[in-house]
Parts: structure tokens; C-alpha cells; sequence
């Protein structure tokens, strides 16, 4: 086994009682005709970091989008099975994919500040959503949650685009927190940050888990096992008409997962043999 530390004992917690947020059921995700992910089931604890790793293409991504919805804005892209959010079907007649979003915020693999003030990137959610309260306050209590305050508060005014990665991804985290979701979707949130900016984000979702559940995709199987209470191993299986599908492989504690998967393509896989 690769020498790679699972999460910590400086972050101990009791993940034997799972506590679902998300329960994903018979999942299928089609772009068109192509079925880029077949028959996930899965649940998403609440308060807790669930990891989704494998190899490229094999429909992270897809999967992590269809828990805000975000799969609704591809043309053409569809979610068969089912998944609910507390109970209710993500997808049924009545549900608000708007809200839903509020509700579930995502952030993205390069940071993405609107080209405004730092001020305004964080009140945007909050005046567009008519949240009551001091918006200074406001935008002060996302900062701070996010871990930037300290950094910005003295050049509120500044363009957001003058930060650095790291500082700009902390942002993005911050403008996604100030509408108040109860769950982040990070898709790849450190693929374009150095070390010690990563360093940061990974000890900020720490922190984060405390109030909001947190479904991370990443490429990097350390970050994984440093941050996750749980991961889903997917990988892409080619069936008889050479169609490559995205599949579930494993999905169990993150401690079980890197120590004693009980999968042999997740062994290989986190081995580095495989991928
Ligand atoms: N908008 C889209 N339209 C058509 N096909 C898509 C679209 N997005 C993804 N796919 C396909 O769905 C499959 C899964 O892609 P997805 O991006 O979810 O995988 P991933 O595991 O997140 O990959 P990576 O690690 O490279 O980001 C791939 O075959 C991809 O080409």
C-alpha cells in the first residue's frame, strides 16, 4: 500500500452513524445517446467530506453536477434513477432547480471571481437570492468562514482579479457560502493551485465540514485521504459494443478505501497500478 495519510486525528469523528443527505438510487446519466454513467447508488452524509476519485472520463464530474442540477444547463443531458435530497426526489415536478442551487453550491477547478470588487462578489448571492440582514456583515461573515478576511479586508473595494489563485478560489468559496447552502460541490477545487495555496483550501474544508456537508472530485488520491470521510472510487468499463461507461466501483469509508479496499481495481488503482 502507498504511504498515504488518512485523514487525521486532529479532525476525529464519528462517521459510523451516516446521516443522509443524498441518496443516490440506480443513477444512469445520459449526454444524448451516450450514457456516460451507469447505475451509481451512493449517500452523501451530512456534515461529513465525501470523496469521488478514479481516472479521467470516468464520470466524476457528471455525477457530482447531478446533486445541484447542474447537468439540467447541457443540452441533451439527462439523469435516470433517482436521487433524493432529505427524503425528496432531487428531480420531481415541483422542485426548483434555482433553489436547489441555492441550497447547493458548487465551486469549480479554476477559480472563477466575477470581474467586480471583492465586495460585490460576495453580496452578489445575497442581493440576488433578498437576504435579510447587513450586507457588510454579510459579506465579513463569508470572508471569514472562508479564511480571507484577514487578507482582503483592508481592499474590499479592490477588483477580485487582482488576488492571487489561492486567494481567488478562497473567494469563490466565500460567495458560495454567503447564500447560505447547506451543501458545497467542489469539483477539482485545487487542480490549479500550488501546494501551499492547496494546503489551505484542504484545512478550510476541514473547518467547513463542521456546518456543510462537502462532495469533493478530485484527481489527487492524497487529498482524498487527508480530507475525506468517505470515498467512491469510479472507473470507465468498455462493454460489448466498445462504449465506455463510468462506473462505481467502491464506495466505503475513506480509511477502509486506502487500507483495505475490498476491490481489487480499487486496489490497483490506488496502488498506482491502474490509471
Ligand atoms: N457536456 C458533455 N457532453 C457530452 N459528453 C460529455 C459531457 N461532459 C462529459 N461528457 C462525457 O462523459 C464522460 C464522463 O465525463 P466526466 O467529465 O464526468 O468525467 P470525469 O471523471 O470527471 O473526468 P475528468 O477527471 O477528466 O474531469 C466522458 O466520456 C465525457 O466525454
Amino acid at each position: 500500500m502507498p504511504n498515504i495519510t488518512v485523514r487525521g486525528p486532529e479532525a476525529p469523528r464519528n462517521i459510523e452513524a451516516l446521516d443522509p443527505v443524498f441518496t443516490v438510487a440506480n443513477l444512469s446519466v445520459y449526454y444524448g445517446d451516450y450514457e456516460a454513467v451507469r447505475n451509481v447508488d451512493m449517500t452523501i452524509g451530512n456534515r461529513e467530506i465525501t470523496a469521488m476519485i478514479g481516472p479521467s472520463g470516468c464520470g466524476k464530474s457528471t455525477v457530482l453536477r447531478c446533486f445541484n442540477r447542474m447537468n439540467d444547463l447541457i443540452p441533451g443531458a439527462r439523469a435516470a434513477g433517482t436521487i433524493t435530497y432529505h427524503g425528496e426526489d432531487l428531480y420531481g415536478d415541483h422542485v426548483d432547480p434555482i433553489e436547489v442551487r441555492r441550497r447547493i453550491g458548487m465551486v469549480f477547478q479554476k477559480p472563477n471571481p466575477f470581474p467586480k470588487s471583492i465586495y460585490d462578489n460576495i453580496a452578489y448571492g445575497p442581493r440576488v437570492n433578498g437576504m435579510k440582514g447587513k450586507m457588510d456583515d454579510l459579506v465579513e461573515q463569508a470572508l471569514t468562514q472562508a479564511a480571507l478576511w484577514d487578507e482582503v479586508k483592508d481592499k474590499l473595494k479592490q477588483n477580485a482579479l487582482s488576488l492571487s489563485g489561492g486567494q481567488q478560489q478562497r473567494l469563490c468559496i466565500a460567495r458560495a457560502i454567503a447564500v447560505r447552502p447547506e451543501v458545497i460541490l467542489m469539483d477539482e477545487p485545487c487542480s490549479a493551485l500550488d501546494p501551499i495555496a492547496t494546503t489551505k483550501i484542504e484545512d478550510l474544508m476541514q473547518e467547513l465540514s463542521r456546518d456543510y456537508t462537502i462532495v469533493i472530485v478530485t484527481h489527487n488520491m492524497q487529498q482524498a485521504a487527508r480530507v475525506s470521510d468517505r470515498t467512491a472510487f469510479f472507473t470507465a468499463e468498455v462493454d460489448e459494443q466498445q462504449v465506455r461507461h463510468g462506473r462505481l466501483v467502491e464506495f466505503d469509508e475513506t480509511s477502509r478505501i486506502f487500507t483495505n479496499p475490498s476491490d481489487k481495481r480499487t486496489e490497483d488503482y490506488i496502488t498506482g497500478r491502474f490509471g
